[in-house]
Parts: structure tokens; C-alpha cells; sequence
């Protein structure tokens, strides 16, 4: 397993280009599925769970070449609506093939997904879609069989607005018959790209952004090229490590619109940021300000997925300040590594209590999933002395090489990768 060894203490500097979003562009590539014939799809990224998605649609029949940051997509061989266990276990997203798979075959047989131990992350609502449009669906342990002849259009609403629900709906919808009505629904800037591509494509659907998305069923799409927007979680990622290295950091290709309640939260530590077109600046000399509060809870509010990064920036500040997680419950297991580089924090059932300390100190830590894998290189970076970060593919899943964008920006942060067996020399 591959580490990261990071020196600390360096404050970041310089420039970097965000890459394409890892969660736009898998249900993009999924939702290519519902075309017949060649699809291009710029700006995605060079990640685990990109590569897991193309190896997915290569065993369902379709070819898949990703060049640079370029995937060719040419679905007309697609021949099986059968997900294997194995590659449905690599990761959550292999849930966006059902959709998809259901619209264009009638059927679709896959298991529960795996992914991040973030939570128990059932699939209850993306099934509950699925039979409102007309699915049927038989359950066998972890196989899931879903068939219908052809979806009808139906008025469905979601107990909570859960991202991925809402993006297999709309997948599952764009070829059915009638229109789609889907209420309470995410509103994440991935469902505003997914809408993008598949009306790109010909598809009729009004409302992403807001939390009722209109689909209006057509007979078939046609192929096109599309780009994906750029990662907003990367570039939270980022803006974090210059603020908690107290570096001066320029991001090119971001969509700072995307990132209101970060930058309002970083602003509060401290932080000094500018917007320009779709740069931003971010730039931090002294010891950040700890926040009373910030509450993780659906777009367009404070985004899960930074939220362990910030936790870093948060046990470095002037006082105490309070972090609550509402999305996933399994969420914090950044924080007993935290501890072991001199962190104070104490968790109390969903919220973290951080009493900020001057300095953190390297250590051996482990990345338990992605994000809190990301928070623990922030952690390494801003620390002072050596920091060893395992299980460095859980970050791979969501980051293009972390260690040469970090170093980039200056960062002392290496990979070493176990030496192969076939290349040690017994003498
Ligand atoms: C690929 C992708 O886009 N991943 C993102 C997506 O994940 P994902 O789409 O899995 O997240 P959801 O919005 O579905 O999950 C939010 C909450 O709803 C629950 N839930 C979800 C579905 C369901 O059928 N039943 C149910 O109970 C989950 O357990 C969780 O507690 O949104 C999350 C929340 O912003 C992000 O952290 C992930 O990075
Ligand atoms: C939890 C995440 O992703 P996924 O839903 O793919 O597990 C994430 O991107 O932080």
C-alpha cells in the first residue's frame, strides 16, 4: 500500500489549475449509457473511482478510452445489464449504473454498492424512485433485480434530498414515458452538470439547482461532447491547506459561485480570499479564528465533504469551535488521528468539539476514507516535523495525485510505493 511522507511547516505558494469533479463526472459517464454511439467527455479526472466506472462500462460491452483528461465513450456495443459483485464492491457510485442500465434494457441487475465507510448509506430512496416510475424490484442479499418493459413518468418525493437519488431518478426518467416530477430533490452543482449533459443530449429537463427537477420523457438522445464543471471539493481542499500552511495560493479553473458557505467560513477564521472571474486567491499569515459553529447539511450549506479538512484548520485556531455532522454518521474518524499529531478535539454523537492548539506535530496516521485522508495531508503539511499517511488509495479514489499538486505548490510531500517482490535481490 502506498504512503505519504510529508515534511511540514511550509507554507503553500504559487498557482494551480482544479481538476475536472469526480462526482459530476461519474454520473455523467454513467448517464452516457442512456445514448446510443460515441460520447466525449472533457475534464475527467485521472482517478480510482473514474477508472472503476470505465472498467464497469468496458464489462457491459462499451469502449472506453481516457486520454489526458479525455474519456471517448462508444456505448452502441453495450450488450449486458448486469453490474458484477466485484466491480459493484469497488465503489458507491456503481450505483449510478441502474438507472441508466433500467432505461435502456428494461432491466438491470447489480449488488449493494461499496465505498467509504462514512455510514450505513442505504439505498432505499434511489429503489423507491425507481417503482414509482413502474421499476419492480426483487431483492436476494445483496443482488438487486429491477425490470420494467417502460418507465412511466411519475410524481416522486424524496424524504430526504439525497444526491445520488435524485441523479438515478433523473437518469431512469429522461427516457420514459410522460413527465417526472421530482420534489425535495438535491441541489448540488453535480445535479446542475448531470441536467447540462443529458439536455446536451436532447433530453427535456428543467429545475436542477432548485428542489424540484421537471423531466419531460423523449424517445431517444443523440451523442455529444461535454465538459465537466471543476471540482469544488478539491478546491475547498486546497484553499484549506493554504489557509491552515499560511501560504498565499492561486486557483485557476474554479467556480467560486460553488462555494459560498466555505468561503463565508474561512473568511470568518480569518482567511483573506478574492473572487476574480474563476480565480480564486487564497491567503493567510496569522493563527485562524475558531468558528462557534458550522453545521454540515445539503447544498447550497456547508458541504460534508469539507468538512474533516476544515476540522484541520479548526484545531489550529484561537479558541474553541464546534463542528456538527448531519449527513453521514460514520463521519469523524479523522479524529483520533488528528489526536496522534496533537489535535484537541472531543466528539460528542454527531458534533466535534475542537479546542484549537498552536501547533500540530507529524506522526504515522491512517487514511480511514477519502476526505478525512485528505484532512490528514493538510494535518502533515501544516505540521511540524514528519507525517506517514497510509492507505493513501482511499485519497486516490477522489484525488489526481495528490502529492504532485501539493507539490506544485511547494508542499515537501512524497509517495513511496512498496518495492515489488520481484525486485528485491535476496544476495
Ligand atoms: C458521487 C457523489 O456524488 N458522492 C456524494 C454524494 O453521495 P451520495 O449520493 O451517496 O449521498 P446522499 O445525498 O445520497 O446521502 C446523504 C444521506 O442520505 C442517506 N441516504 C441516501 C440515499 C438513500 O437511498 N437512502 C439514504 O438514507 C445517506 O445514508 C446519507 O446519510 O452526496 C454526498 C452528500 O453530499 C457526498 O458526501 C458525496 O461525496
Ligand atoms: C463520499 C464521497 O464520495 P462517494 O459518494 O463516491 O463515496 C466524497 O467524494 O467525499
Amino acid at each position: 500500500m502506498d504512503k505519504l511522507v510529508i515534511e511540514g511547516g511550509k507554507p503553500l505558494s504559487g498557482t494551480i489549475v482544479i481538476q475536472g469533479a469526480k462526482n459530476a463526472a461519474l454520473p455523467i459517464l454513467a448517464a452516457s449509457l442512456l445514448v446510443d454511439g460515441k460520447v466525449t467527455i472533457d475534464h475527467v479526472p485521472r482517478l480510482l473511482d473514474i477508472d472503476v466506472m470505465l472498467n464497469i462500462l468496458r464489462d457491459l460491452g462499451c469502449r472506453a478510452e481516457h486520454t489526458g483528461e479525455t474519456v471517448m465513450l462508444d456505448t452502441s456495443g453495450a450488450n449486458s445489464s448486469h453490474v458484477p459483485e466485484a466491480l459493484m464492491r469497488q465503489m458507491r457510485s456503481s450505483i449510478f449504473l441502474m438507472g441508466p442500465l433500467l432505461a435502456r434494457f428494461g432491466e438491470v441487475t447489480i449488488y449493494q454498492p461499496g465505498g467509504c465507510a462514512i455510514g450505513e448509506r442505504k439505498i432505499d430512496l434511489h429503489l423507491q424512485g425507481l417503482i414509482a416510475l413502474g421499476a419492480q424490484i426483487e431483492e436476494e442479499g445483496s443482488r438487486i433485480i429491477c425490470y420494467s418493459k417502460r418507465l412511466r413518468g411519475a410524481e416522486v418525493h424524496l424524504d430526504f434530498p439525497s444526491v445520488g437519488a435524485t441523479e438515478n431518478i433523473m437518469m431512469a426518467a429522461v427516457l420514459a414515458e410522460g413527465f417526472t416530477t421530482i420534489s425535495n430533490a438535491a441541489r448540488e452543482p453535480e445535479i446542475q452538470d448531470l441536467q447540462r449533459f443529458l439536455n446536451t443530449m436532447g433530453a427535456k429537463i428543467i429545475g436542477a439547482g432548485t428542489d424540484t427537477i421537471t423531466i419531460e420523457g423523449v424517445e431517444r438522445l443523440t451523442p455529444c461532447r461535454y465538459q465537466v464543471i471543476p471540482d469544488r471539493i478539491v478546491t475547498g481542499t486546497v484553499m484549506v491547506a493554504a489557509a491552515a500552511t499560511r501560504g498565499q495560493v492561486t486557483l485557476q479553473n474554479t467556480n467560486p459561485a460553488h462555494l459560498t458557505s466555505l468561503i463565508h467560513v474561512l473568511r470568518r477564521a480569518g482567511v483573506q480570499i478574492t473572487v476574480d472571474g474563476d480565480i480564486i486567491k487564497v491567503g493567510s499569515a496569522i493563527r485562524p479564528k475558531a468558528i462557534d459553529r458550522i453545521v454540515t447539511s445539503p447544498y447550497p450549506a456547508f458541504p460534508t465533504d469539507l468538512q474533516s479538512q476544515v476540522m484541520v484548520l479548526l484545531a489550529l485556531a484561537d479558541g474553541v469551535s464546534i463542528m456538527k455532522e448531519t449527513i453521514f454518521e460514520g463521519r469523524f474518524k479523522h479524529v483520533d488521528e488528528l489526536s496522534r499529531m496533537g489535535a484537541d478535539i472531543r466528539v460528542d454523537l454527531n458534533a466535534a468539539i475542537v479546542r484549537g492548539v498552536p501547533r500540530l506535530y507529524g506522526a504515522t496516521v491512517e487514511a480511514t476514507d477519502l476526505r478525512a485522508g485528505a484532512a490528514l495531508v493538510i494535518a502533515g503539511l501544516a505540521a511540524h516535523g514528519k507525517t506517514v499517511v497510509e492507505q493513501v488509495h482511499h485519497i486516490d479514489r477522489g484525488y489526481a495525485r495528490i502529492e504532485s499538486m501539493l507539490g506544485r505548490l511547494g508542499a515537501r510531500i512524497k509517495r513511496h510505493s512498496p518495492v515489488p517482490n520481484d525486485s528485491i535481490i535476496i544476495p
